[in-house]
């Protein structure tokens, strides 16, 4: 699969044992920074992989920082991605059965990365079901209230 990847400076640790677990494994990966380890901001690398995914050059994204909770909102910010924050493989699978995410946060701070292989792993497994999740997904697309044009 085309999977896109990035991080902070906090995850910058995972984000390159996860890149190269995957390279491995025959993905390809998509590299969205940051490039070492230096105080970053996570929204500057959450939107570059919002872009990679939404504009079709990647399947999906991959995601950590600290937590994994700044750099999942900072891609929810961009309407046509739905990035799930998990810990562990249920809720990575979920994510893409109910919710057809297409990116998962990590939290470097809280998650290693035996577990961390574990839920993309399950997420890739997983497939939308569509049926009673498709509306709600639809619903996602168009909230209520006005958001911010994406670029
Ligand atoms: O956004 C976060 C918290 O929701 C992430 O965990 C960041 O990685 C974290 O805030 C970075 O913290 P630091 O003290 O600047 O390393």
């Amino acid at each position: 699969m085309r999977i896109a990847i990035a991080s902070d400076h906090a995850g910058f640790d995972l984000k390159q044992d996860i890149a190269r677990w995957l390279a491995d494994e025959g993905h390809v990966v998509t590299d969205c920074g940051p490039q070492n380890d230096a105080r970053v901001d996570y929204p500057d690398f959450g939107y570059k992989l919002a872009l990679a995914v939404s504009g079709g050059a990647c399947d999906f994204g991959v995601a950590i920082c600290g937590s994994g909770i700044g750099i999942s909102i900072a891609i929810n910010r961009h309407p046509a991605m739905r990035c799930a924050l998990v810990g562990e493989p249920l809720s990575a699978m979920l994510a893409r059965e109910h919710n057809d995410a297409n990116a998962i946060a990590i939290g470097s701070r809280l998650t290693g990365i035996d577990m961390a292989k574990a839920c993309i792993a399950a997420f890739m497994v997983g497939r939308f079901e569509g049926g009673r999740h498709e509306g709600r997904v639809d619903k996602l697309s168009a909230p209520p209230f006005v958001t911010r044009k994406a670029s």
